[in-house]
């Protein structure tokens, strides 16, 4: 089965994707997601300029040789553009085959581990209170497990509140805006935040908290240990990872679950935290780690090491990877959670699809392939809008973490 053509679409639905379609001989055709927030043209460019070529004619039942050849051909391995382009090529090969298969792909994966994917929501609020009628409003459409973000007294704007409860687009500018930081004010608000949380909510919801990469470990250490009353299900990207045994000492700390990984690109950036046990939860997904070809090997290694996966799911991943997400996270053994967030009705216009959500779960639908379409003359109607996600500054003017 011969690839004949290979094409970018990039769209902006709401917001900015980038998808790519490739087309073989047998009249097969496959999608993929390579949607990388606030740099998407590189990538596009990426795959047009330096893969498409190499791709035309290829046999595309050869996902594995086609992966190797593109990671150790590129000689300048890794990095998010690169596995993000990769990844695109892997999900629409994938999709291929299980439409060749005439199958759903988690059966080209093993089949089923369980029949329903649990989801967290995104709850936030101005204050506590708003932020606990937020948790309640998600407990009420059947919701098992909430993260819970909440504005911080003395603080603008923070990482995780918008004003539009359903629909957070942090990527909210044609040039980066500034957001203000106090990690002093931020982790004096944070505990009393999940007393309210976990008392309004009782003990059977999971809560979530996203520090989004804002501490230095031993400051993460503290914070876990104050929220360790209120039993999180897991705290996210508590510092930065670069330094994969900075995570050694919030561990030696606290109880409290760790998740990190959203932004990793390859089984070499959690290869540390994993075989350490540093961490409980891999956040890495499908488009930005190289696609299913490698997010099987990461999973395969956390699953030596008892820690599980907790895909990225925010709206900067179009619906394609959510689909092809789902047929994975239905199959993986150490499953553990997917986070959820509503893509626009304009995008799932865009991406016609066959999984949805109820009461809690996402489910992955039953036709071959991953399941997800893109209907390229609507696609048309939204070109790319530049949009950058924001920055994030000290109250002394230090540019910090976003
Ligand atoms: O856990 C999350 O969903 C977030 O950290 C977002 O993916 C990030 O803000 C980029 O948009
Ligand atoms: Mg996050």
């Amino acid at each position: 089965m011969k690839i004949t053509s290979a094409r970018v679409i990039v769209c902006s639905p709401g917001r900015n994707f980038v998808t790519l379609k490739i087309e073989t001989d047998q009249g097969l055709t496959g999608i993929g997601d390579a949607t990388l927030n606030g740099r998407e043209l590189a990538v596009a460019s990426y795959l047009t300029e330096h893969m498409i070529p190499c791709l035309i004619g290829k046999d595309a039942s050869q996902i594995e040789d086609i992966w190797q050849f593109f990671y150790r051909g590129a000689y300048w391995r890794r990095g998010p553009v690169g596995m993000t382009a990769l990844a695109a090529v892997d999900m629409a090969l994938w999709d291929i085959k299980a439409k060749a298969a005439g199958m759903p792909l988690y059966q080209l994966l093993g089949g089923r581990s369980r029949s329903k994917v649990m989801v967290y929501g995104h709850a936030n609020g101005k204050d506590i209170d708003d932020t606990v009628e937020a948790v309640l409003r998600y407990k009420e459409q059947g919701y098992v497990a909430i993260r819970a973000q909440s504005g911080v007294p003395g603080l603008a704007s923070t990482y995780g509140v918008s004003k539009d409860k359903l629909f957070y687009e942090p990527a909210d500018a044609d040039l980066p805006t500034e957001n203000l930081w106090s990690t002093t004010k931020y982790l004096n608000h944070v505990p009393k935040l999940f007393a309210k949380v976990r008392d309004a909510v009782g003990d059977d919801i999971h809560l979530l908290h996203d520090v989004h990469h804002r501490l230095t470990p031993i400051e993460a250490a503290r914070l876990g240990k104050e929220l360790e009353p209120f039993k999180l299900f897991w705290l996210e990207d508590a510092v930065t990872a670069e330094l994969q045994e900075g995570f050694r000492l919030i561990r030696q700390h606290t109880t409290t679950p760790l998740a990190v990984g959203e932004v990793f690109s390859s089984i070499y950036d959690c290869q540390q935290l994993i075989s350490e046990q540093l961490i409980d939860y891999i956040r890495t997904t499908l488009v930005h780690g190289g696609g299913i070809t490698h997010l099987r090997r990461i999973a395969a290694l956390a699953e030596l090491y008892h820690v599980r996966t907790g895909f990225h799911g925010a709206t900067d991943l179009s619906p394609v990877t959510m689909g092809a997400a789902l047929h994975f996270d239905s199959w993986v053994p150490n499953f553990g959670i997917q986070e959820y967030m509503r893509h626009t009705e304009a995008t799932d216009e865009v991406f016609p699809h066959d999984y949805h959500f109820n009461a809690g779960f996402l489910y992955c639908g039953e036709t071959p392939g991953h399941g997800v379409t893109i209907d390229e003359k609507l696609a048309a109607k939204y070109p790319y809008q530049r949009a950058y996600l924001p920055v994030n500054r000290l109250e002394d003017g230090t540019l910090f973490n976003w």
